[in-house]
């Protein structure tokens, strides 16, 4: 039987979402653990440590890759974290399932609050949104670039080279480590996506069908909810963009925030519907209406 084959990047966090993608699949299918085969994949990402990612190209650099190869066939699907994963996606690809969401919050590393940490502290991240939101909270705040796998990032508070980092719950439960403290997302609104495990296939292949078995309803309804906010808001990884959705019986709520990148100024809004309202898209048009002009201009819609 020829082995059904999932791309994946190389990273200790991007093997074990991979593993569980391969552990839905052959439980949905009733496959043996060898029915599928991981197949490593080095993208530019991976290999470019030292500028952030939205100084040398964006999110593409984690995909380019793993699309050539679904492209060329040479896997049948690919396994992302969702949050890394461009707005805008070829027409030839599709996102067939999400795994059940995790702990959507962001966790702090190098004290128990952002309140806790000492004046001037010097806090690591690469992430706009993240910078942005410390200042907001904590203007006095030094942030610095902080780029590598989340072993590297915990290694560079315990030596004491930095006094804290974010990192995302999620990334770190699946990796079994209990480093920081979470934040709760009414302090720190996560990034759109976060938390989620998606895998994509060539649009109209039977590998779409067999993935398609895994996919977890609630999450893909949230996620490509926040990621209508994105489309519509013209969003890349340069714009420090925050948004969770949340399903309760039908009722879907958005919530979101575009956030100056020195923290000075923000808009913020939510919005109530159901999965079929498009919410991402209007809830976008509201917070781009209502957006100071500092704000409304890092989004190119
Ligand atoms: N940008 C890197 C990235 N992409 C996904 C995760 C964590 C896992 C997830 O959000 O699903 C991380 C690390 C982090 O932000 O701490």
């Amino acid at each position: 039987m020829t082995r059904f084959r999932l791309g994946t990047r190389g990273s200790p966090l991007a093997l074990t979402q991979a593993g569980m993608v391969r552990d839905a699949l052959c439980a949905a299918h009733g496959w043996s653990d060898d029915a599928v085969e991981i197949v490593v994949i080095r993208t530019t990402g991976d290999r470019v440590q030292d500028r952030a990612l939205a100084e040398i190209g964006g999110k593409a650099l984690w995909t380019k890759e793993l699309d050539r190869a679904l492209h060329d066939s040479d896997i049948d699907c690919a396994v992302h974290s969702m949050k890394d994963v461009e707005t805008i996606r070829p027409a030839t690809l599709k996102i067939a399932a999400m795994l059940p969401r995790a702990d959507v919050r962001d966790r702090l590393i190098g004290a128990e609050t952002l309140a806790d940490l000492r004046p001037g502290a010097v806090v690591g991240t690469s992430s706009p949104r993240r910078r942005a939101q410390m200042l907001r909270l904590r203007p006095d705040l030094e942030i610095v670039l902080i780029r590598g796998n989340v072993d590297t990032r915990l290694g560079r508070v315990a030596s004491g080279e930095m006094d804290a980092t974010l990192l995302a719950a999620a990334g770190l439960d699946r990796l079994g480590r209990d480093d920081g403290h979470a934040i709760p997302t009414d302090v720190m609104l996560p990034a759109p996506a976060q938390g989620a495990v998606g895998v994509e296939v060539l649009a109209g292949s039977a590998a779409g069908e067999i993935v398609a078995a895994i996919d977890h309803h609630d999450t893909s309804a949230c996620v490509l909810t926040e990621r209508a906010l994105l489309a519509r808001l013209g969003a890349d990884c340069h714009s420090p963009v925050a948004a969770l959705a949340s399903l309760a019986g039908e009722t879907l709520t958005l919530r979101a925030e575009l956030i100056a990148e020195d923290g000075a100024c923000d808009v913020a809004g939510s919005i109530e519907g159901t999965v079929d309202d498009d919410l991402g898209t209007a809830l976008a048009e509201d917070l781009l209406a209502r957006a100071p002009a500092s704000v409304r201009r890092l989004f190119s819609a």
